[in-house]
């Protein structure tokens, strides 16, 4: 019987002990959890989230004797079970640490909170205890991941199971056929940092010879650079597209801004116009490529927000999500509305430079690397800074891969010194089709189908 949500199952029906002294315990509990996972896809998720062998990045022995000591407790009383942990665990957990080879995707440098990486153990492999999946978390032995908003309540989005590459898995036959599964508390894909310096290819976003380098810039925030993701001709015809209607840039006041009655151009200096991308077959295309970058569904997207900078224009260190305890008390706008307290809200940034800029101009991110949060708002000295270039992008996450806010991602636009900066937000949430801000959940957008999407399913 497997307990309460998350809970490793236990043997405790009452003929058990009769099924093990007929050598029978193992092949009745390997068909009740095999059962257990063809009945449907729910039962696969919690067959993933119980945790029984659990393992370390690389296999030490210290690891090998507590995945065997978890056996030992998965077992239960059953001293047939006993005998065959002891003498298959760490034989199978070797077998198993080579064929799903967790660690290329996990970093040992920053703890990612709510990203797991899940081994699927085929039945036959560990069989004596019972057990069909193993998380690995940062290389360590995993806690059990959250399941399905179980504590965060039904506005949450429900875990979700990816491939390595980033595909969306929503079914169970595609679910088991994977050896390597990574699952993300917040429901959504962010690509693991691994560490400073590391860098993921991504094949045929714009043709099929074509690789695509996301390199690793900053941990914490999770923030990656790729070169030339742009094409010359799209980020002129961005700008082109607004060079006259472009206008100063409001804010969305927080409630101790408007008490001390802040104007917008304290933060913020820049001019800013959002862009539809209905009827126009470039944005149509850079559309498709942001989805394929992030993995994320352009119906989670806001319309691209333009942005120019002149000189000395700036825009101070901000978070780009909307935190629910500083719109508590507004009401001219319905922020806490869209953002249903904290459960929806923008979680990634794709940040477009449009051009070089001669000085100035870098994107900073002061708590990089964990740093504690600064006094200053407009010191660029701090962290991380990306220097604008044309054509790149930078994609940073305000949400950690469980789906809260990531404290850290705290950024500005620095100075422009000399010259002038043209840049472009593509903000994402972590759901579809919500949000007041840019006209979320553009009808007239493009969608690509890089999921698994069975009809009739509510939309991730
Ligand atoms: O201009 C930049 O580098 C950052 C701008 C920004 O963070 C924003 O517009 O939200
Ligand atoms: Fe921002």
């Amino acid at each position: 019987e497997s307990g309460g949500p998350g809970a490793a199952p236990q043997d405790t029906h009452s003929e058990c002990a009769n099924w093990a002294k007929r050598g029978e315990c193992d092949e009745r509990e390997a068909q009740r959890v095999r059962g257990a996972l063809q009945s449907e896809e729910q039962q696969a998720l919690a067959a993933a989230r119980a945790l029984a062998c659990a393992g370390a990045a690389e296999p030490s022995e210290g690891a090998v004797r507590e995945a065997a000591e978890a056996c030992r407790q998965r077992c239960g009383p059953h001293e047939d079970c006993l005998g065959q942990c002891e003498r298959l665990a760490p034989r199978e957990l070797h077998a198993l640490l080579r064929r799903c080879a967790p660690w290329p995707l996990l970093s040992s440098e920053a703890v990612s909170a709510g990203l797991h990486v899940v081994c699927l153990v085929p039945a036959e492999a560990c069989e004596d205890v019972g057990s069909h999946a193993v998380v690995f978390r940062n290389g360590r032995v995993a806690e059990r991941p959250q399941v399905r908003g179980e504590t965060r309540g039904k506005l949450y989005q429900d875990s979700g199971f990816f491939t390595p590459g980033g595909e969306r898995l929503l079914q169970l036959s595609s679910l088991l056929k994977e050896p390597t599964l990574l699952m993300f508390e917040g429901g959504q894909w962010v690509w693991p940092t691994v560490r400073l310096g590391h860098t993921t290819e991504l094949p045929g976003l714009r043709s099929p010879g074509e690789v695509t380098h996301i390199r690793t810039v900053s941990l914490t925030p999770a923030v990656f650079e790729i070169d030339n993701f742009l094409l010359p001709d799209e980020s002129e015809h961005i700008m082109q597209r607004v060079r006259h209607t472009i206008q100063k840039s409001p804010v969305a006041m927080k409630d101790a801004d408007q008490a001390k009655a802040k104007a917008a151009k304290d933060f913020r200096t820049s001019s800013q116009e959002f862009l539809p991308t209905s009827g126009d077959d470039i944005l149509a295309a850079v559309d498709e490529r942001v989805q394929m970058l992030t993995r994320i569904p352009i119906t989670h997207a806001e319309h691209i927000q333009v942005l120019r900078y002149n000189q000395m224009e700036h825009y101070s260190a901000h978070h780009d999500f909307f935190d629910p305890a500083d719109y508590a008390n507004n009401k001219n706008i319905c922020i806490m509305n869209m953002i249903q307290n904290g459960a929806t809200n923008r979680m990634a940034t794709v940040f477009f430079y449009l051009t070089n800029v001669t000085r100035g101009g870098e994107t900073n991110f002061p708590r990089a690397g964990g740093l504690p949060q600064p006094h200053d708002f407009f010191d660029c000295s701090r962290g991380y800074s990306s220097w604008p270039m044309a054509n790149k992008v930078i994609i940073f996450y305000s949400m950690l891969p469980d789906g809260s806010m990531d404290k850290n991602s705290l950024h500005g636009g620095c100075d422009v010194l000399e010259g002038q900066k043209w840049s472009a937000n593509f903000w994402l949430w972590n759901k579809p089709g919500r949000g007041l801000v840019g006209a979320i959940g553009d009808p007239g957008r493009l969608e690509v189908k890089y999921a698994e999407k069975p009809p009739g399913r509510p939309e991730l």
